[in-house]
């Protein structure tokens, strides 16, 4: 097993509670935020994409709800006209004008449902891609701040919880707030005196629903953290299953992964537990309310101040603004559940990249020479701004040179790579490629002009061609071909079942790991870029599969400039030139038989290192 692969996983590291911000101002700032709806805005630009089906879905929500509410006007008529004078060409008509009106309601909810579900998911749908083209395009400084586990979680949970809100939530608070202002208005209209007595009752409703209603926000933002969480860790420990059995830790995995389960439903229990009172409370004081109203009325119907099909109309009426502000609360409910998750999504996409293209990128040479300058570059990790990685390195590599990094673990050889690829900017000094500074290219121009194969490859699932053609995506089937025989991997691609379609599995799985170096070269081979960099794997191949790849590197690096992390002697021997990196710093640098000849580090570590392998 490639001891790299599981490089990043932190099994000890306590679990840290996603998204909760390291210090306090930041913390006041989200707590102020999670009060509000305004992280919803950030959908209006999605919506606002579909003006026609939004218009059409307006459009049927009114009249879905003028046509309830013409309902108890029928009602009143029929019970005061037709019953009162038993005319029955009347019931007639009235039965007729209740059967259209019946129809129009059905057809304008059919349209309202198609129209704004289909917002709903268009919505989710583009704002997924613009999460996730968002995130391709961060740094590997913020995926070391931000769990994958974390990231994926928020890319499906809460877009799934914006989708509710976008499309059903906002129409039923609409259709709600047509309703409600609707009753009320036709309430007043029927009778003044009743309709006062509910506006008193009404605001005893509406204050308990706004206070509760902040309780169930804070809530569902904790059960979604916490869903977050036990998903960041899952995905961890899965990814690295084979330490995980290995170090016989699956039942202290599972048991912690249940304890955060637990957690994230107790968490969702304190918010069911909350939404069920707030629902009672409010079934509780509208019915209370209709209670006392009707009692009025009633006395008023005996005393003959209102007829009984007005008293109908109005009871209805009353009833449909119960219904509206019953419904209300529970939309409301609903989406300041998706304003939380709206907010953890903005916070993905409020982080800018911390390294982006300038606005107007310096052009390479064409062709490129491939020449490679390190100008006394001090570079500290953002995560460890007091210890630089790097202090002061300046070296060349001319064109087609070979030069080898060596030095002990941790003396910053991957970092160099790193900066040469501009994963991180240097803290000062500069990097030229072909004299020009790479700050100042298009970062797509530089990384084309480099092929990385690194110390940690990445399959991915999809079938053996695919995983080749990564980053080349038009190359040809022959061109693919002719970079895995370059790479001596199209021996052992063929005798798989079935040759360059075999699939691999998830991160794959099933190669070996001097395979996958392979795969990884000949991807390397056909990007064809003139600088070459590569971190060997620390591994140790059998000589066999060693012996492969390093024939598969030569023809790599055949007339191009290569930098390669060096941990075998092998590579080192062969390399024009050979840096030595101590804490950061470049302490010899000459051939290998220059180097052995003084008694530095070089000769020390491959003495020490090297040693055995030389004695071979
Ligand atoms: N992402 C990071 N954030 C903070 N510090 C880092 C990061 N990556 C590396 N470092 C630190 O920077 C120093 C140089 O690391 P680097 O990975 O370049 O060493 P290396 O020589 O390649 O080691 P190895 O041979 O073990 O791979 C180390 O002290 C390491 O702890």
């Amino acid at each position: 097993m490639p001891e790299a692969k599981d490089r990043d996983l932190s099994l000890t590291e306590p679990l840290r509670p996603a998204a909760v911000p390291d210090d306090a101002p930041v913390a006041k700032d989200a707590e102020a935020k999670r009060r509000s709806l305004r992280p919803l805005r950030a959908l209006k630009p999605y919506l606002m994409r579909h003006p026609a089906r939004l218009a059409g879905a307006l459009a049927a929500l009114v009249v879905a709800a003028m046509a309830m509410l013409t309902i108890p006007m029928a009602v009143r008529r029929m019970i005061d006209h037709g019953f009162g004078s038993a005319d029955g060409a009347m019931i007639d008509q009235y039965f007729m004008m209740l059967i259209i009106i019946g129809v129009v309601l059905a057809g304008a909810s059919a349209v309202r449902f198609y129209l704004v579900t289909w917002i709903g998911e268009r919505v989710v749908a583009d704002l997924r891609s613009d999460v996730f083209a968002h995130l391709a395009h961060l740094g590997p400084a913020f995926y070391e701040r931000t769990h994958s586990g974390e990231v994926m979680s928020r890319l499906t949970a809460d877009t799934t919880q914006i989708k509710a809100a976008a499309g059903t939530a906002i129409s039923q608070a609409v259709r709600n707030t047509i309703m409600l202002i609707g009753a009320l208005a036709m309430m007043i209209v029927t009778s003044p005196g009743l309709s006062l007595m509910v506006l008193i009752v009404i605001p005893l409703i509406v204050l308990p629903l706004i206070g509760y209603g902040r309780v169930v926000r804070r809530l569902s933002r904790r059960a979604q953290d916490t869903l977050a969480e036990a998903s960041a860790y899952a995905a961890e420990n899965l990814s690295a299953v084979r330490t995980m059995q290995a170090f016989g830790h699956e039942n202290a995995v599972a048991r912690r992964f249940a304890d955060a389960s637990e957690r994230a439903f107790e968490a969702a229990r304190e918010r069911i537990f909350a939404r069920a009172a707030l629902t009672g409370l409010i079934i509780m004081l509208a019915v209370a309310g209709i209670v006392g109203v009707l009692w009025y009325g009633a006395a008023g119907v005996v005393g003959g101040d209102i007829s009984v099909g007005r008293l109908s109309q109005f009871v209805i009426y009353a009833l449909f603004a119960a219904a509206s502000l019953g419904s209300l609360s529970e939309v409301w409910g609903e989406t300041t559940q998706a304003a939380g998750a709206a907010e953890r999504i903005a916070e993905f996409m409020d982080t800018e990249p911390e390294i982006v293209s300038p606005p107007n990128p310096a052009a390479l040479p064409s062709p490129l020479k491939g020449e490679i300058e390190f100008r006394n570059v001090r570079f500290a990790y953002p995560s460890r701004p007091d210890v630089f990685a790097l202090d002061d390195v300046s070296f060349r590599v001319t064109s087609g040179e070979r030069v080898a990094i060596v030095g002990p673990s941790g003396s910053g050889k991957s970092t160099i790579l790193s900066l040469l690829l501009r994963f991180y900017d240097t803290t000062s000094g500069e990097i030229l490629l072909d004299r020009t500074n790479i700050a100042t290219l298009a970062l797509k121009d530089l990384r084309s002009a480099t092929a990385l194969v690194p110390q940690d490859v990445a399959l991915f699932a999809d079938t053996i061609a695919e995983n080749i053609r990564y980053g080349t995506p038009n190359a040809t089937h022959d061109d693919v071909v002719r970079a895995a025989t370059a790479a001596q991997a199209d021996a052992f691609i063929c005798a798989l079942p079935d040759g360059y379609e075999t699939r691999l599995g998830e991160r794959g799985i099933q190669l070996s790991g001097g395979q996958r170096q392979r795969i990884a070269i000949a991807r390397a081979i056909l990007k064809d870029a003139p600088v070459l960099l590569l971190d060997e794997a620390t591994s140790a191949l059998d000589t066999e599969s060693e012996q492969a790849v390093q024939r598969a590197l030569e023809s790599l690096a055949k007339g191009r400039t290569t930098i390669v992390v060096a941990h075998r002697l092998s590579t080192v021997q062969s390399a024009d030139r050979i840096l030595v990196l101590d804490g950061g710093r470049i302490v010899e640098s000459g051939t290998h038989r220059e180097l052995t000849q003084k008694s530095g580090l070089y000769a020390r570590l491959s003495e020490l290192q090297f040693g055995n392998e030389a004695a071979e």
